[in-house]
């Protein structure tokens, strides 16, 4: 058997996973400046909250995944240091904004109204001081944290250990995720009926 001892994916995770509260309806984000934080208002639960492998997905200090979840984008508001941010990447499908001065990732939102996922953000409910958000249920991008310098020896360990948590891993979004991009793709280009 594989050996996990020592494995740590996030800190969300590592010490076991906490189920969300029902009836949760969201809270508050800040980053990780002493002063002056930027603050973000998420006035919902979120869903397919996962941890993430991929190099773009903000991650705290020392962690190989990030944990990302996504919200219907009217749920989320800027409440101060709005100033403060900057896009990471415009022309990303996902325009992550980033605090200058800590550079935690506030929000990643999609502009593009022909992307399978328009009308969610992306956030890290890490970043409130609420419980209760919904739990990570997967693992996604797993192979992509070899990207950003993980040996690829200890794949089968940090697999491992993904299963272990009950985070299932995949190279890329879950099953359900794929098929509805995939869905979304087939209905625009003909390949399905609307
Ligand atoms: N191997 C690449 C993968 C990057 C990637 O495609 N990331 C996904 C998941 S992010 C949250 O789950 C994605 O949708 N990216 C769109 C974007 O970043 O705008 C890598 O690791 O860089
Ligand atoms: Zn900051
Ligand atoms: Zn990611």
């Amino acid at each position: 058997m594989t050996d996990t001892s020592g494995v740590k994916i996030h800190p969300a995770v590592d010490n076991g996973i906490k189920p969300a509260t029902p009836g949760f309806s969201g809270g508050e984000l800040h980053c990780k400046c002493a002063s002056d934080p930027v603050r973000v208002s998420v006035k919902s639960q979120t869903a397919h909250n996962h941890v993430c492998g991929c190099t773009k997905c903000w991650k705290p200090e020392g962690a190989i995944f990030s944990q990302v979840a996504v919200v219907g984008r009217d749920a989320v508001q800027v409440l101060s240091g709005e100033s403060k941010l900057e896009i990471v990447n415009k022309d990303a499908p996902i325009q992550r904004h980033r605090c200058t001065g800590c550079g935690v990732h506030m929000y990643g939102r999609i502009e593009n109204t022909e992307h399978p996922f328009y009308g969610l953000d992306f956030v890290h409910t890490e970043l409130s001081d609420e419980s209760g958000w919904s739990e990570p249920q997967f693992a996604a991008f797993v192979s992509s944290i070899i990207e950003s310098g993980v040996d690829p020896s200890r794949m089968d360990a940090i697999r491992a250990r993904l299963r272990e948590l009950g985070l299932e891993p995949y190279d890329a979004l879950s099953p359900p995720l794929m098929d509805a991009i995939a869905t979304h793709i087939a209905k625009k280009s003909g390949a399905l009926a609307a």
